[in-house]
């Protein structure tokens, strides 16, 4: 049996203007995520300041008091802005909740159209949270439109094809915290840190696994550890672009296993940014990926009924 390899590629590569280098970097990032979904991606945009940055905030954040943590969970707002306590999210497929609380921050749009994107809650606590939380969004979406383009032109399409579906998107900044575990019997048996889920989105980025514990599942089904450096993020592919792409780009299972028993009682941090569409964007297969071998598997579809339909099944909208 190969072992799967996970490409690392360099951001600069697709914006340096040379033609060679960029078409190198498409073509690599787009078998990596043809075949297992997953990408790492160094000079991806976030600098190390403005990284060191958020972690504070958002360490400084979770070691509050739960009491006062869950003044900013909203039920109604379905997990989709603000707080969610620990044990609260249980993946697709799974009975047992995460070991996980984290923190939502998503569209921020001023003036009108902003229909549908609930405003963001602040905590009063960490003030930085705000300032860090905003720039990281906005950097990731820069980030996230180039990725997409290259994407676009691994699928043939031109190059901007992503650019007006993603433009104001519902994206979601996740800031995750992995709490520490004193004593197994507070935990489930089979309780893990992250259950193995599909992501919903186009693709995710992710920022800053302050620890190991993130496995993707290759095709014969064995778990792949991905272990990106400090300075270098993790891309994966959602499960909006599968759809579009009729399973030319794969969705791949992912989870975040639990440390060895002596680590158990220490915090794992990781941010990652869920790049969303508009709800209007059409999810019909392109046509590209449509073949008598690869006959078109998904019903269409908008981005904004899928979520919906999604967010059900993980039981977050009633
Ligand atoms: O924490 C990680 O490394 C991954 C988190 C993740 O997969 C998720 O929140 O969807
Ligand atoms: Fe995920």
């Amino acid at each position: 049996m190969t072992s799967v390899e996970i490409a690392k590629v360099d951001f600069l590569d697709f914006v340096s203007g040379d033609a060679e280098r960029k078409e190198k970097f498409v073509q690599e990032i787009g078998d990596s995520f043809a075949e297992i979904g997953f990408v790492i991606v160094k000079n991806h945009g976030v600098s190390k300041e403005l990284r060191d940055k958020l972690y504070e905030a958002s360490k400084k954040f979770f070691e509050l008091e739960d009491t006062i943590k869950d003044q900013y969970e909203i039920e109604s707002l379905a997990g989709q802005r603000g707080y969610t306590g620990k044990k609260k999210e249980t993946a697709k497929g799974s009975e047992i909740p995460d070991l996980k609380e984290f923190y939502h921050i998503g569209q921020n749009i001023q003036g009108e159209n902003t229909e549908g994107y609930p405003e963001n809650i602040w905590p009063s606590e960490v003030a930085e949270f705000k300032t860090y939380g905003e720039e990281v969004y906005k950097t990731f979406e820069d980030t996230g439109r180039n990725l997409l383009k290259a994407i676009a032109l691994y699928l043939g399409l031109y190059e901007s094809y992503f650019d007006s579906k993603i433009e104001n998107g519902n994206s979601i900044l996740r800031l995750l915290h992995y709490f520490p575990i004193e004593n197994t019997d507070e935990i489930e048996d089979g309780a893990i840190r992250a259950a193995a889920h599909e992501d919903i989105n186009l693709i995710t980025l992710l920022m800053g696994g302050s620890a190991e514990g993130l496995q993707a599942q290759a095709k014969d089904g064995t778990w792949v550890d991905v272990n990106p450096e400090p300075d270098e993020i993790v891309i994966n592919i959602g499960d909006m672009l599968q759809r579009l792409t009729n399973n030319r780009l794969r969705s791949t299972t992912h989870r975040v296993i639990n440390p060895r028993k002596e680590l158990l009682h220490t915090s794992r941090y990781s941010t990652p940014f869920f790049l969303h569409p508009k709800s209007e964007m059409d999810l019909t297969c392109l046509k590209s990926c449509i073949s008598e071998s690869n006959p078109k598997r998904y019903d269409d579809t908008t981005a904004g009924n899928y979520l919906m339909e999604r967010l059900k099944e993980l039981g977050l909208l009633k």
